[in-house]
């Protein structure tokens, strides 16, 4: 019984209920850090193990590939042996394989092709050009959200109710064209997956029983997170008597902007009442302070489930609480403090920096560059999305599926060749008119002779690159293909042709396609599709994700929302501004806030050892600067948990010094907070200013050298900021 030892030891009573619990459907609420995964991982080596249960019969979806990647090594590594044959990934990862196996069934041609966001947005646009529709009066990007929330609720346009207001009735109309759209270019975006899987079960009888038979054991993380479709999809699939295992936490829901529904838990318990709940209530991740400081946070929000998280951990040091001058001073003390962790023995991987939207990396980048400290960042330079790599992508796709519009609009001048918007015009306007894809109504366009020699002649250039290329690497590896598909569509050169470190970063992301081609090892279960097609799926579902080699070496970056589910001994939570996080957009909202309070709990929760919180009294963010006011959840933690660090040197803000030194600061751009250069003491920032003209004085906390004070005629500081 050697194996049930391994299962059941690492575990606490309630855990070990919920593993072994007979076949019912099972909810297990609890908060965070209280073994919800673990146990969830553990259930399935039981299956396995005792029950005999196997790996064919088993689903597990998580939220993310990270985790269903760390999933799977879990469970190998408890049974002793590969997994194989088991279905664990996310929701978008298995919607893509029901539909890839099915694809004939699902009304898809073979070698469909995912669109992301941005390319979904790029089609809306071309949509609303066709129809005329003016795309200041009919922000693309608020249909693309119509159309994403409508398919999360599992409704297509001919399915959402006609009605009287006049902005719907155009957005339905957009709507159906752009299914049309993607129908002809054989192309399915993230929000369809789901839908069209979905349909695909619900319509198909012997499918969907097939289906329900192999999968006796659906197991599910992060309930709380799943939408209206994802709540279907493992109703249909678990069947009336299948017995789903479902974990979440009512106080992590942050996807409700999303089409998230938490009311999800609640659903599930009354549609089975034969159910049983489990509740896990020893937290094993955080220190007592950090625990305690998370949950009278949380207490503050309404129309919780409720819950009780302990900890027999020792209390640990308070939560540090720093007040920066401005972002980058923030950044400073943020870096300067994981410094130090580092020197007394800590892990690079060992350490998060968090924040609530992405372009607050960027201040950290440069500093931890600057530092040489190897970093990356989760979820938001997504390499597969940047454009280099999208368009290296793009000539791929179209080599994969020549009627895939919107590669084709990508790349059909990229590297430039002479197809001129006009000659692009009138190739939609041919696909208009046949209802073919755009690769068809070029080559229709250039046998008819309607259009002028010299775009004649383009288009037959860019036909016959497409088809060479397909040729000519038909027989080549995937990553040799990759290569020569770069070379040869003139992107290398292309892009060579810019100046300056980006043209060297796209060069080198460029080089990491070729290196991701050669290092990507199909999916065991998928091994049916071609490499190359399997490639270009996997790069579309992975995009959302960065990258993912030398992890284990780097600081990590990320948003709130990508690190759920996570842990880390040491997190700094920055940003925390009311407007910055709680966001704009949720303050006069309730609800908002609530699911904001949420994401603030996420976030502190995934620190084990240390947690950090900072705010910045000023901030230039998206190219303005503003004047920050703590964020109010800083609050609703009680004061006994926090040390609150000042800024080393106290300074009133610069708006209150109007008339002093600082009016004239800007003639020499050395304001307070700026990033200045010095020939002997590097760089650092201005803490301090005093006096005008000649005699004017300021003091510098440099990097290296620490605070001094210096005349400013003399220092010759240059201005970094
Ligand atoms: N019984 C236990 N004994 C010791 N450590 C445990 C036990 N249960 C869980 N842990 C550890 O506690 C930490 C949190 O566990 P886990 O990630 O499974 O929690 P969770 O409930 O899924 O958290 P979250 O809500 O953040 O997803 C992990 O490091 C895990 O290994
Ligand atoms: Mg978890």
């Amino acid at each position: 019984m050697d194996d049930v030892t391994a299962i059941l030891d690492p575990l606490n009573d309630a855990q070990r209920e919920a593993v072994t619990a007979p076949a019912v459907p099972m909810l297990v609420l609890a908060g965070a850090g209280s073994g919800k995964t673990r146990v969830l991982v553990h259930r399935i080596a039981w299956l396995m193990q005792v029950e005999g249960v196997t790996p064919f019969g088993i689903m597990a979806v998580t939220f993310t590939n990270k985790a269903a990647g760390e999933m799977r090594g879990r469970i190998e590594q408890l049974i002793g042996g590969p997994a194989g044959s088991m279905w664990v990934g996310t929701f978008h990862g298995l919607a893509h394989r029901l539909l890839r196996l099915h694809c004939r069934e699902a009304g898809l041609r073979e070698g469909f092709q995912i669109l992301d966001a941005e390319d979904q947005h790029r089609m809306i646009k071309r949509l609303l050009r066709a129809m005329e529709m003016d795309d200041g009066r009919w922000p693309p990007r608020q249909i693309q959200w119509f159309i994403n929330a409508r398919k999360d609720e599992g409704l297509r346009a001919r399915h959402v109710a006609d009605n009287d207001d006049p902005v719907q009735r155009q957005f339905i109309r957009v709507y159906h064209a752009y299914e049309e759209a993607c129908e002809r270019a054989g192309v399915v975006d993230f929000a369809e997956l789901l839908l069209r899987a979905h349909e695909l079960l619900r319509d198909n009888e012997s499918i969907l029983r097939h289906y329900q038979q192999r999968f006796r054991h659906v197991l599910v993380d992060e309930f709380q997170d799943t939408n209206a479709i994802q709540y279907a999809w493992i109703r249909l699939i678990a069947g009336k008597d299948g017995c789903p295992f479902i974990v979440g936490d009512d106080d992590q829901s942050i996807y409700g902007w999303r089409g998230a529904k938490v009311e999800n838990l609640q659903r599930f318990q009354n549609e089975h009442p034969e159910h049983r709940v489990v509740r896990l209530e020893q937290n094993y991740r955080s220190t007592g302070t950090i625990l305690r400081a998370a949950n009278a946070l949380i207490t503050h929000n309404n129309d919780r489930l409720g819950k009780n998280l302990w900890t027999d951990g020792e209390e640990g040091e308070p939560v540090t609480l720093y007040a920066a001058y401005n972002e980058r001073d923030e950044a400073q003390y943020v870096v300067e403090s994981l410094r130090q962790y580092l020197r007394d023995g800590g892990a690079r991987s060992d350490i998060a920096i968090l924040y609530r939207s992405n372009a607050q990396s960027r201040v950290f980048e440069e500093l931890l560059m600057a530092e040489a400290i190897p970093y990356r960042v989760y979820g938001g330079l997504r390499f597969f999305e940047r454009q280099e790599i999208k368009d290296a992508l793009a000539y791929l796709r179209l080599m994969a599926n020549r009627d895939d519009d919107p590669s084709f609009e990508r790349v059909v001048n990229v590297p430039t060749r002479g197809v001129g918007q006009r000659t692009v015009e009138q190739v939609r306007a041919q696909a208009r008119a046949d209802g073919s894809s755009l690769w068809k109504a070029a080559g229709e366009l250039v046998n008819s002779g309607r259009i002028s020699a010299r775009a004649g002649s383009a288009l037959t250039r860019f036909i016959d690159l497409i088809n060479r290329m397909a040729e000519d690497s038909a027989d080549l590896d995937l990553h040799e293909q990759v290569d020569h598909v770069i070379q040869v569509s003139g992107l290398y050169e292309h892009y060579g042709k810019e100046k300056g470190e980006k043209a060297d970063a796209r060069l080198e992301n460029l080089d990491e396609l070729v290196s991701a081609a050669q290092a990507y090892e199909p999916d065991p279960l998928e091994d049916e599709l071609p490499p190359l097609a399997s490639f270009l799926s996997h790069a579309a579902l992975e995009a959302g994700e960065g990258q993912s080699d030398a992890w284990e070496e780097c600081v990590q970056l990320m948003t709130l929302h990508s690190a759920k589910g996570l842990e880390f001994p040491l997190v700094f939570l920055t940003g925390l501004e009311d407007g910055l996080f709680p966001h704009q957009r949720s303050i006069q909202d309730p609800d908002g806030i609530q699911e904001e309070r949420r994401l603030c709990y996420v976030g502190m929760t995934r620190a084990m050892r240390h947690l950090y919180l900072s705010y910045a009294e000023s901030r230039r963010l998206h190219g303005s600067e503003t004047y920050g006011v703590p964020s109010r959840f800083l609050a609703e933690i009680p004061a006994d948990c926090l040390h609150e660090v000042r800024p080393r040197v106290q300074v009133s803000r610069p708006a209150t010094l109007t008339g002093g030194g600082l009016a004239q600061a800007p003639v020499d751009g050395i304001t307070l907070g700026s990033r200045v250069h010095h020939a002997a003491f590097g760089e650092g920032i201005v803490l301090n200013r005093e006096g005008d003209g000649p005699q004017a004085r300021v003091q510098v906390n440099f990097e290296g050298v620490g605070s001094k004070w210096l005349v400013l005629a003399y220092a010759k500081l240059e201005s970094l900021s």
